[in-house]
């Protein structure tokens, strides 16, 4: 790989001995990598038995096509092995309040989620409002419960969620070193003023997400890149002038390395961060580190969320009926509706009215004049175990659904609304109508599955 010549310099400079190896690894491989969803039932073996990451227990090494079953099902999720460190490293617990500030297209956010199961409240946010779209896909596609979507500034955010957060991620757009070997278009816009340029940012992004964290809560921050600017240096800057917070060691483990305090100002607090170099472990590059804030006292946010409109007593019976007759179970939270759209909206948020809600909550269904119907976020956030009306379709018939086809039935179930299922897999509320399935699998995602695609 023909590797920026500025970037060579500066790398046998600061790896020395180690340099060479570093070097030889852009020429290797990109490694690929899935994580599975813990809410999800009777994943195939060819999924659970490939390698395992040894960091992550949802983390395997391999590919899954994004066409295929399994992907679109969001029994998977498909993340580069060294990114799921982080997400491994935050690992919250349930019913912690989470902020992924920076989460577009998603990966970091889902992971997140797994480690909730359902619980607490994941506010996840981009700035970009093109991304933030491919983010609540991802994050529907994944069956993500508790999740409020914002597409705001840290400027903005910060205001609203002041001492908020139990913990607080920082995913933060960086110079994409990382990226090199998987993107050599990433190289197109790197170098060494750019570099800078990243890390500025970063500081100003982390000025707005430290005053977010609770006290006691945690801030975890990471980069795709090896710029000591962008991260040791950054850690020793927010030690130096937030001396509120402090640095908690990281359990490392796979060719992890600790942080090199002497590639910053030589503070030896520096080595509780963590590295990932493609040299050392098998993935494209990470840096992780996470900051802790001391207990002191805390400001309350502003206000209760006043988040859409409460349901009319129509609506409440619409989605009663639905509830009882297809789910069989009726759903914790608040129901709101946003125009004719329902949606779970989680309790316990401050007030949102200055912020850009994307998504106040789990998308629930339509309220169309005298009937209610179900949306395909629900489908895929549905446990296949517990709801009532499911109906198990073929394979084939699973490519018709994503084609966006009707399709027929071998024998007419009764009428109605089910929840259909491939391969144990939710993949979208169909209606039946005789022996026909309707579909309402929706129009922006369908596509053409090829028989590659069928892992
Ligand atoms: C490294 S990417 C995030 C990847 C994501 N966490 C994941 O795992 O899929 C960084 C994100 O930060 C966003 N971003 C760019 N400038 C920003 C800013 N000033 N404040 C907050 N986010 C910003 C970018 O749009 C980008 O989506």
């Amino acid at each position: 790989m023909n590797l920026p010549e500025d970037f060579i310099t500066k790398y046998r400079g600061l790896l020395g001995d180690q340099a060479d190896d570093f070097f030889a690894s852009f020429d290797t491989e990109s490694l690929s990598g899935y994580r599975v969803n813990p809410a999800h039932h009777h994943l195939p073996e060819r999924l659970t038995a490939t390698p395992a990451v040894p960091y992550e227990a949802l983390g395997h090494y391999g590919t899954v096509s994004g066409r295929s079953l399994m992907h679109q099902s969001g029994a998977v999720y498909s993340q580069e092995p060294s990114a799921m460190f982080v997400g491994a490293t935050a690992a919250p617990t349930p019913g912690e309040r989470v902020l992924d500030l920076c989460a577009a297209p998603g990966g970091k956010t889902t992971h997140l989620a797994s480690y909730l199961h359902g619980t607490g409240l994941l506010v996840t946010n981009e700035i970009n409002r093109k991304r933030v779209k491919v983010l609540a896909e991802n994050v529907e596609r994944f069956g993500v419960q508790s999740a409020v979507i914002l597409n705001e500034s840290p400027e903005r955010l910060s205001p609203v969620f002041p001492d908020y957060f139990d913990k607080v991620l920082v995913d933060a757009p960086c110079s994409g070193e990382g990226m090199f070997r998987k993107d050599p278009d990433a190289m197109s816009y790197w170098s060494l003023d750019y570099v800078q340029e990243c890390a500025d940012r970063q500081q100003q992004i982390m000025t707005e997400a430290l005053k977010m964290v609770k006290p006691g809560g945690q801030l975890i921050y990471s980069t795709c890149t090896f710029a000591p600017e962008e991260d040791e240096q950054m850690m020793a800057w927010v030690l130096e002038n937030f001396p509120e917070f402090h640095l908690v060691p990281i359990e490392k483990t796979g060719g992890v390395i600790d942080a090199k305090p002497e590639w910053a100002d030589g503070n030896p607090e520096l080595t509780k961060a963590a590295r990932l170099f493609p040299h050392l472990m098998n993935g494209e590059g990470h840096f992780v580190a996470k900051l802790e804030r001391d207990e002191v006292a805390a400001t309350a946010p502003r206000g209760a969320a006043k988040l859409g409109t409460p349901l009319t007593s129509d609506q409440k019976k619409l989605w009663q009926a639905f509830a009882q007759d297809v789910l069989g179970q009726s759903l914790t939270g608040n129901l709101v509706t946003v125009k004719d759209q329902l949606f779970l909206t989680p309790t316990d948020l401050p007030n949102l009215k200055r912020c850009h809600v994307f998504r106040p909550g789990l998308h629930l269904g339509t309220f169309k004049k005298n009937r209610f119907e179900p949306a395909y976020a629900l489908a895929l956030a549905s446990d296949t175990a517990q709801v009532k009306q499911t109906l198990a379709i073929t394979d084939e018939q699973w490519r018709a659904w994503v084609h966006g086809e009707t399709f027929t039935l071998t024998e007419a179930p009764s009428k109605g609304w089910y929840l259909l299922t491939s391969q144990d897999q939710p993949v979208g509320f169909g209606k039946v109508v005789g022996q026909t399935v309707k579909n309402f699998f929706p129009k922006g995602l369908r596509f053409t599955v090829y028989d590659t695609d069928l892992n």
